[in-house]
Order: C-alpha cells, then sequence, then structure tokens
C-alpha cells in the first residue's frame, strides 16, 4: 500500500495522470457531435460519453432507429447520432416545405461529411464553388444528352470487350467490377472527351478517387476534434488522396491549356471540360477540382445501382426475355439506331430500374442540408443555424404508396403506376418527390440523373442482348441493411449469347 502510495506521487505518474485527464477532458469538450436543443435523441444509449456505440449503432440500424423516432414521437421531428454527428429528422411530409429553402444548404452537408476544411479533403467543395458543376450539367449536359447515345453505346461495347470477354461457359464475374468500368469510362467521355476518355490512369484515378476519399475521411474522422488539425499532414489516406490530385492535374491540365489555345471559331469540343469553362465564364473556378467532384458524384452511384439492377434481374429472370424483347422493338421501330426519344421508349426497362432502386436504395435517409440561419418551419418547429436536417427513405416500402407486396421486386410496378391519372411524370425513373428519394427533391436533387438513366438503360441493353445471366447459391444482396452497398466478392455468372439486333 506504502509502495503503491509512493508510485502515484512519482512525477512521470502524476504527468501520465495530469495528460490523460486533460486529454479526456478536451474530449469530452471539444466535440462535434453533441446533440442540438429541444429534439428527442432517439438511438442514443446511456453511458456511452463519447457517442461511439450510437454511431455503431447508427452505422447498422439506421433505418430501425428512424422507425423507432418516429413511433415515439408519433410522426414529429427527432434527432439522432449519426456517424458524422447529430442530426435532425424531419418525416416525409416536410419536404415540400424545405425543398426550396435557400437557408438549407446541400454545400454545408458536405461540409460536415467530406470534412471540406482539411486540404486535400477540400477538393469538393472547390469543385462545388458557384455552383458552376450543377450548371454546367443542368444545362450542357442534359441538353446534349439526346445526341451522345450513339457515341456512349459505342464506348459501352468497348468495355464489355476488355471486361466481359466473350465465352460460351457459364463464367464468374465480380459484377461490380465491370460495372464501375462502364461508369467510368461512359463519364469520362462526356467529362473528358474523346481524347481523354481512354486514358488508363485517368480511368484508375477517376474509380479509385472516391474510395480513398472516404478513406482519408474515416481516417482523419477518427481523431478526437482537437487534434484534427494537427494530425491530418501525416495521415497516409490523405497523403495519397493529394497525390491523386496532383496526378489528375497532370493529365487534365494540358488538356485544358490546348482548348483555351484553340483559335477562336473552332469549335470546342462537347463534353464538361468545355462546359465548365464556359459555364464559370472568368470566375475563378478550379476545373480540375470540379472534374473530380464529378467523378465523385457520378461513378461509384451509378455503378452501385447498375449492380443492384443485375442482381434484381438474375434474381427475378421472367423479366429478361420481357426486356430483350423491348430493346429489339424500340431499336428497330427508330430504324435500326438510337435516335433522341429510343431510350424514353424504353418503359419496361424503366420501370424494373426504378423498383430496383426504390429496393435498393443508397441511404437510409436523403436530403441532407445543414442550415445557414435560425429557421422556424410553418408549423412552428425550431431548426436552430448550423444545425442538420435529414429526411428518412424509410416509406419508400410503403404498401400504401406502393401497393401489394411492396417488398418484392415488381418489375412492373412503375409501369402501372405510370399509366395511372397523373402517374405519367410522377413515376419515370428520373423523376423525383416526396415518396421517392433515391436521387433527392428539390433545389438540389441530383442533376446528373437524366445522364445516370441513359448510361444505364444502353449499359443494360448490351448486357441483356450479348449475354446470358444466372446465379449459383444463394441470391446476391447487399452487404447492409439500411443502405445499398455490393459487396465486393459477390459473383454472379455470365456466357455468351448471339444478340437478335446488331446494336
Ligand atoms: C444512379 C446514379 C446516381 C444517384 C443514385 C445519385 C444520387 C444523388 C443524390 C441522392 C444527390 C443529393 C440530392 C439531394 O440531397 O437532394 C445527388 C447530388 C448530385 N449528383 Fe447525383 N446521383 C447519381 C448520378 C450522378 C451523375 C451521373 C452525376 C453527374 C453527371 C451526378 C451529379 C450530382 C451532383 C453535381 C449533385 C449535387 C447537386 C447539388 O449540389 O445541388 N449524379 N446525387
Amino acid at each position: 500500500m506504502f509502495i503503491s502510495g509512493q508510485l502515484l506521487w512519482r512525477p512521470e505518474v502524476v504527468t501520465l495522470v495530469l495528460t490523460s485527464a486533460l486529454y479526456l477532458l478536451l474530449r469530452y469538450f471539444i466535440r462535434d457531435d453533441r446533440p442540438y436543443p429541444g429534439f428527442q435523441v432517439v438511438g442514443s444509449i446511456p453511458g456511452d460519453w463519447f457517442g461511439m456505440k450510437a454511431r455503431k449503432n447508427w452505422e447498422t440500424n439506421a433505418i430501425g432507429i428512424m422507425q423507432e423516432g418516429d413511433r415515439m414521437t408519433k410522426g414529429r421531428p427527432f434527432q439522432v447520432l449519426t456517424n458524422l454527428g447529430p442530426s435532425i429528422v424531419l418525416p416525409k411530409q416536410y419536404c415540400d416545405e424545405i425543398r426550396s429553402d435557400p437557408r438549407l444548404s446541400f454545400r454545408g452537408f458536405i461540409e460536415r461529411q467530406a470534412m471540406t476544411n482539411y486540404p486535400g479533403l477540400d477538393v469538393v467543395h472547390v469543385g462545388t464553388e458557384g455552383d458552376i458543376v450543377q450548371t454546367a450539367i443542368r444545362k450542357n449536359l442534359t441538353q446534349a444528352l439526346g445526341g451522345l447515345t450513339q457515341a456512349l453505346s459505342a464506348e459501352c461495347a468497348s468495355v464489355l470487350r476488355e471486361h466481359l470477354e466473350p465465352t460460351n461457359d457459364w463464367t464468374n464475374t465480380r459484377f461490380i467490377m465491370p460495372a464501375t468500368q462502364i461508369a467510368a469510362r461512359l463519364s469520362a467521355r462526356v467529362f473528358l472527351g474523346q481524347r481523354l476518355c481512354r486514358n488508363k490512369d485517368w480511368i484508375e484515378i477517376s474509380i479509385r478517387f472516391t474510395v480513398v476519399m472516404m478513406m482519408a475521411q474515416d481516417a482523419l474522422r477518427s481523431w478526437p476534434v482537437f487534434l484534427r488539425p494537427f494530425v491530418h499532414y501525416f495521415i497516409p489516406e490523405i497523403i495519397y488522396l493529394k497525390r491523386l490530385i496532383k496526378d489528375s492535374r497532370k493529365i487534365i491540365e494540358p488538356e485544358l491549356e490546348l482548348r483555351r489555345a484553340a483559335r477562336p471559331g473552332v469549335a470546342k469540343p462537347e463534353d464538361s471540360l468545355s462546359w465548365l469553362d464556359d459555364v464559370r465564364a472568368g470566375r475563378p473556378f478550379d476545373v480540375v477540382s470540379g472534374q473530380l467532384f464529378l467523378t465523385v458524384a457520378a461513378i461509384h452511384t451509378t455503378s452501385v445501382v447498375l449492380t443492384a439492377l443485375m442482381y434484381d434481374l438474375v434474381k427475378n429472370p421472367e423479366y429478361i426475355p420481357l426486356l430483350r424483347e423491348e430493346i429489339i422493338w424500340v431499336y428497330m421501330e427508330d430504324n435500326n439506331n438510337w435516335n433522341k426519344t429510343s431510350l424514353y421508349k424504353l418503359k419496361l426497362m424503366d420501370s424494373c430500374m426504378k423498383e430496383s432502386q426504390r429496393l435498393n436504395i443508397l441511404g437510409a435517409n436523403m436530403m441532407n442540408r445543414r442550415a445557414e440561419e435560425n429557421i422556424t418551419l410553418s408549423d412552428g418547429v425550431f431548426i436552430p443555424k448550423g444545425a442538420h436536417i435529414t429526411v428518412p427513405t424509410y416509406h419508400m416500402r410503403d404498401r400504401e404508396i406502393f401497393g401489394e407486396n411492396p417488398d418484392q421486386f415488381d418489375g412492373h410496378r412503375f409501369l402501372r403506376m405510370r399509366q395511372e391519372p397523373g402517374g405519367e411524370n410522377k413515376w419515370q425513373f428520373v423523376s423525383t418527390s416526396p415518396e421517392f428519394l433515391s436521387f433527392g427533391y428539390g433545389n438540389h436533387a441530383c442533376p446528373g440523373r437524366f445522364f445516370a438513366s441513359n448510361e444505364i438503360k444502353i449499359a443494360l441493353a448490351r448486357l441483356l442482348l450479348h449475354y446470358d445471366w444466372k446465379f449459383d447459391g444463394d441470391p446476391p444482396n447487399s452487404k447492409f441493411v439500411s443502405r445499398f452497398v455490393p459487396d465486393p466478392e459477390t459473383v454472379i455468372r455470365y456466357k455468351s449469347r448471339t444478340p437478335e439486333i446488331e446494336l
């Protein structure tokens, strides 16, 4: 007892104890996950001082927590402790009120999610300045889409030759890999143009960038808030991310210089490199960051949606011959060509795509925004400046909205819903509404969804006409329950078939 008492007062032990106490105090008081006043917290765990268990709970059971919140508050707003910090959950009846409120910013959400206050991670912030990317997609890309179908289809054929080699035997593919290549190459075709779209280094960077960025965010977030300003310089994932940005500059900037140096009057290539430069109209804007932001927004989202769709079709193979028939009919009706309206006519395909997206939504919550001012909603709910809000998506399996067997894949569901009065515009793959939040809703709803829709249709037409598909064993599923994440190890099987028509 006496010896241990003496030991306790040795200077090194006292220093250690005081340092540890100071560390714990700082960690407790300087944090970014303190709940907001005035909203019931759902999903917290007593004694979980640093919110570690609550974050884990959110990761594995976000839908369950929000459904519990809905039950506890009888449909009123409440808050949850997400892995990014607290968020106020507004049920879907608030969607129309908040959709266009300029005081609710998407950029603020990105700032917290991507930790854009740190060099390297700030690339998505730089890339979204002045809504230049968003305008270029809304205005230029969407208008150009009708004329791009043939070029994208040819690009897709080239990807498939390389990544789903022709074979007469049933062959395994980890489908997320070719799906990612398709999304990366088709995106590169419209983002960087013909000259750079097959540049292997760029394709590699564009696929890797999002993954490294997410790893870098996780690595930094694992440090206590007060240490982050010191440690971010030494985090290997952030150092690697900065290298990828530098490498991107080496690829994109010479092409940009060439175009800027082109003689006036010479037509510029139709791609986002030109559009971003046009839309910025002399305003300072880093086009390379803009392109990297676009790859983050476009590639893994599209490849995951395409993968979920293929899983659903191999699980429900009765749709494959019906879809083939529709593709052949539309293509032949349009004089053996993809013209401006051909993809719109693929209505069963559109319905299957939407059904798959309904069942395999990428997030348990959407419409993530930060309040840039104090806001009082029409029913008196007060959202303090700086608070983050979000809307749950679990109602996308609601029988009252979507009809019978809402947990089962029904490829005709949205085709039927489109035929009901007022349904034609509401239930297309690209339509957004409070009931269907896969592309978000309102001012910041995904502007790239029209391009994503075309990419998926073009790719699926080739995947179904040129290959047969099946799976052996258990049906392929998502890695997580609350959001669709394909397990990269999941294998489905394919073999070549002779297409009835040459696309
Ligand atoms: C199927 C694939 C895709 C899905 C599921 C998807 C989903 C989303 C979602 C949920 C949002 C947030 C919307 C909100 O909070 O209201 C978003 C935003 C965005 N998406 Fe997509 N997206 C996809 C493909 C693309 C593509 C291909 C592009 C580019 C061509 C793109 C560009 C963007 C941009 C720029 C934003 C930010 C909008 C803003 O800041 O206002 N997305 N997307």
